[in-house]
């Protein structure tokens, strides 16, 4: 991202020493003294949108008007709670996500703040998991971004209610109409306004509560008023007259949107209330909102603008009304832990206990990984594992299936980049394997394998940043300086033709002869996904006499051959394979079975002419009218494919398709293009075929024609 390495630093660290202090002598010491909130009054909710959206503020503005801290933090200060690593708040933006609990009136909040780049994208799905609902956070200058797509299908897949925060309403393009349709359109959802802004831009300065008709106006008279106070009273004609017409007409549309959606306030518009909607009682308006809410069938919409401090407290006020509380959703186990912390971002105290429903730490456990599920004891994890059985609907499922649907973990994308990384001298290489694995822990995206070749450790990441914050981490919490190879592209491998291949293994160990014959064919597959597990058939004179115990060596053969393609070891895709003949001596062990047919997959791959694949990733560049043609020529000489150009306010979108290899330090050369007034975003989409001179250009970087 553009921006990101703009952002002002200056005596962050002293600032950041002063947040420690402040924190621990308000946080978690003073308000959250009992644990103890009946569960309807508890929200489990998460921060969730594009990166630069606007969640910190928000979260930071949350904090101080809960009483929680007693100065406001800035991101461009670099000392607000929740970006509290070194490198959030160098660089202004959020890494790893961060919890914080804090109370609402009669409630208690724990929220989540997440990051909004897409190298951490994991870090996001890992939250989601644990949440009951969340907050998007949207620049109303700019709608729905590329990002905000991504964390609203990986909030879709975990089906979680949301409520929608417009932010940003004071800056100079921000539109709420504008915002409105792009969410309308982009997230395909329908949003329920339930506030009018009052001005706009730099007029923006209050909001109608379109459910009561209170208007809420910041009489702010300086850049340091921190928005505690406002004004709030009933909107009459004669306050303004145009103004009472539109929230007039914004309450009809948000009363027939929500009968349309919930029958039980349908029956209410429709008789006792049908001769005039202004007699519906806000309550039961609000419970109607709620339902709908919750059923996820719309999203409640609000606005304010953290950083100018308007329009958080109604934002709290409706995590309050509108998100669900954790006994309305449905869980499946209960945990038990020895030593439980409340987190508040990077301070904790130690509770003695927890409800069911709330978010705590634990400590100590030596085995598990981010997106483990954890239960008391086998026997609870067995019953959880019988009734996640019984509601697959009768369905009967395996005891595979069943543990894959307990321990589900979170999705992680495979890594797109890698590099080796080396430690300082041989005698820190024990220090850096640990550092790796307890960081590995943490995030499930980081993968470290060691090339087995040349023995070096490979790191592989999602993406640029990914990895640099992991080599920083490295140096600043481990204490270990370590040197990264070249960013290298995590490639595919796929075949071209069918072909057949036979091997024969016929080895004596000890007193024991172990033999083996198999012949094997394999085929390209055709499909729009990208599967990288092999799909595996068998003849029928093999599948009638294999027994079971066997078939899993042969798959374990023919899966682990893919992991390692035969021309540059990347993993093989796309393919389906036919088991056509099998022998089997008695007394062969079920290694050799899989080293056979291992040995059989790599020579039918070779035969079969290997396809070198290539990240090709989704680009959303927005960029002002006046640096569209740099940005574009700059695309083209970079195989780019330019999709759309869509407009934006006064700027201009372009999304375009372009091979990962060509994005390397492209933050640096589009912010010297356009003045770093432009931002991007990067995902991966598919994987293409390098075209055959490609193909024999990256050989011969590699030394290999
Ligand atoms: N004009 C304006 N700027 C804002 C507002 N809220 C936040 N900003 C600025 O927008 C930038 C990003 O704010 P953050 O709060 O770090 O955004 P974020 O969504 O947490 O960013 P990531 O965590 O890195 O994804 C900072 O420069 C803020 O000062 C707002 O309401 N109005």
């Amino acid at each position: 991202m553009v921006r990101e390495q703009t952002r002002p630093c200056a005596s962050r660290h002293q600032k950041a020493k002063e947040k420690v202090k402040k924190v621990s002598t308000l946080g978690p010491d003073s308000a959250c003294k009992s644990n103890v909130f009946a569960l309807c009054r508890i929200r489990n909710i998460g921060i969730m949108a594009h990166i630069d959206a606007g969640k910190t503020t928000t979260t930071e503005r949350m904090l101080y008007y809960s009483g929680y801290i007693r100065t406001l933090g800035d991101v461009d200060d670099g000392d607000t709670v929740t970006d509290f690593m070194v490198q959030e708040r160098e660089r202004g933006i959020t890494i790893q996500s961060a919890a914080v609990t804090f109370d609402w009136k009669d409630y208690r909040i724990n929220l989540i703040d997440t990051p909004g780049h897409v190298d951490f994208t994991v870090e996001v799905e890992r939250c989601l998991r644990v949440l009951d609902g969340a907050i998007a956070v949207f620049d109303t200058s700019a709608g729905v971004e590329a990002q905000t797509l991504t964390v609203w299908r990986q909030a879709d897949k975990h089906q979680i209610p949301r409520i929608c925060f417009l932010n940003k309403m004071d800056k100079n393009r921000a539109s709420f109409t504008y915002a409105v349709e792009s969410i309308k359109l982009k997230l395909k959802t329908k949003p329920l306004l339930l506030q009018v802004p009052i001005g706009e831009a730099r007029t923006f300065r209050g909001l109608v509560d379109v459910v009561t008709k209170e208007q809420i106006i910041w009489k702010a008279t300086s850049d340091l008023d921190d928005g505690k106070n406002f004004e709030q009273k009933l909107l009459l004609e004669a306050d303004d007259p145009n103004l009472f017409q539109e929230v007039q007409d914004a309450r009809n549309t948000l009363i027939e949107q929500v009968a349309d959606l919930d029958d039980e306030f349908a029956e209410l518009v429709l008789g006792e209330y049908s001769e005039n909607f202004d007699l519906i009682p806000a309550a039961k308006l609000r419970s109607a909102i709620r339902r709908v809410t919750l059923a996820q069938k719309a999203v409640p919409v609000l606005c304010g603008s953290a950083l100018k401090n308007k329009g958080v407290q109604p934002l709290l006020d409706a995590i309050t009304m509108y998100l669900p509380a954790p006994n309305e959703r449905s869980y499946e186990f209960l945990e038990r832990m020895s030593r439980l912390l409340l987190p508040f971002a990077d301070q904790q105290t130690e509770i003695p206990s927890l409800m069911a429903g709330n978010i705590a730490l634990t400590v100590g456990l030596k085995q598990s990984a981010t997106g483990d599920t954890i239960v008391s004891s086998k026997a609870s994890a067995v019953a959880a594992a019988r009734r996640a059985g019984r509601d697959a609907g009768g369905e009967k499922r395996s005891t595979s299936d069943v543990e894959s649907l307990l321990l589900a973990g979170v999705e992680v994308p495979d890594p797109v980049f890698f590099c080796t990384i080396e430690p300082p001298s041989a005698a820190k290489q024990q220090d850096l394997d640990n550092a790796l694995n307890c960081l590995q822990r943490e995030d499930p995206s980081l993968k470290v394998k060691v090339d087995p070749d040349t023995g070096q450790t490979i790191l592989c990441g999602m993406g640029e940043l990914h990895i640099e914050i992991i080599h920083d981490r490295i140096k600043r919490e481990y204490g270990i300086e370590t040197y990264l190879g070249p960013l290298q592209i995590a490639y595919r491998e796929t075949i071209l033709n069918a072909a057949q291949a036979t091997d024969i293994l016929d080895r004596t160990v000890g007193d024991k002869r172990h033999f083996v014959t198999s012949e094997l064919e394999v085929r390209p597959r055709l499909g729009e996904r990208a599967v990288t597990k092999p799909i595996i058939e068998y003849a029928t004179s093999v599948i009638e006499v294999l027994p079971k115990e066997l078939q899993g060596a042969v798959e374990n053969g023919i899966t682990n051959s893919c992991i390692q393609g035969p021309l540059l070891g990347f993993p093989v895709q796309d393919i389906e394979v036919t088991v056509q003949s099998l022998t089997v001596h008695p007394d062969t062990s079920h290694t050799m079975v899989s080293a056979c047919v291992s040995r059989c997959m790599q020579k039918a791959l070779k035969k079969a002419g290997i396809q070198i694949l290539e990240p090709l990733m989704n680009l959303e560049i927005t960029v002002s009218e006046d640096h569209l043609s740099a940005a574009l020529a700059d695309l083209a000489q970079r195989r780019g494919s330019i999709q759309e150009i869509q407009s934006r306010q006064d700027n201009r979108v372009v999304v375009a398709a372009v091979p990962l290899a060509e994005t390397m330090g492209y933050s640096t050369v589009l912010r010297s293009l356009t003045s770093g007034s432009a931002t991007f975003t990067l995902e991966l989409a598919s994987y293409q075929a390098l075209n055959s001179q490609e193909q024999s250009a990256l050989l011969q970087r590699r030394g290999l024609v």
